[in-house]
């Protein structure tokens, strides 16, 4: 199947936490495809990827990077499809640096920003399913089903308290 998703990731060594988007569409039989494009040190191949991804079927873009991280903001200026910053969490600053790269973008070109580090990695890839729901109702299913279990498992948990 043709991906729907694509989650791409300024470097290799962000793919422990940017794995965990990937885990989630697994389990969500979301169609996704997964690429290192890096704004500062691959901006030719950012640019094409960024400007060609509607044309090739992809509908939302996760986007993870640490640090300096500009490639969501740098992709979401080059394209109008929702693109979805993960911060990864970075050494010197735990991430923070990430974040506040990522969130603060100026009006007009939106990303949906995430919480720092695999949580958010993981909410990332709920989110993008979510939005690819408005128009499928089967996935609206899955995940309508899904939530009902993480409730279920909160309601139980109350038996751990011992
Ligand atoms: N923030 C960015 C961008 C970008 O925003 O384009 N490209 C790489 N990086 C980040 O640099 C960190 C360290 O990368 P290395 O581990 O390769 O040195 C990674 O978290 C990556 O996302």
């Amino acid at each position: 199947m043709n991906p729907k998703i694509g989650v791409i990731m300024g470097s290799s060594s962000d793919w422990e936490t940017m794995k965990h988007a990937c885990d989630i569409l697994d389990e969500l039989q979301v169609p996704y495809e997964k690429k290192v494009v890096s704004a500062h040190r691959t901006p030719d191949l950012m640019f094409e990827y960024a400007e060609a991804a509607r044309g090739r079927g992809i509908q939302v873009i996760i986007a993870g990077a640490g640090g300096a991280a500009h490639l969501p903001g740098m992709v979401a200026a080059k394209t109008t499809l929702p693109v979805i910053g993960v911060p990864v969490q970075s050494r010197a600053l735990n991430g923070l640096d990430s974040l506040l790269s990522i969130v603060q973008m100026p009006g007009g070109v939106p990303v949906a920003t995430v919480a720092i580090g695999k949580a958010g990695a993981t909410n990332a890839g709920l989110l993008a399913a979510q939005i690819l729901s408005i128009t499928d109702a089967e996935l609206a299913n899955i995940l309508d089903a899904r939530r009902e279990m993480t409730k279920q498992q909160v309601l139980e948990s109350t038996g751990d308290l011992v």
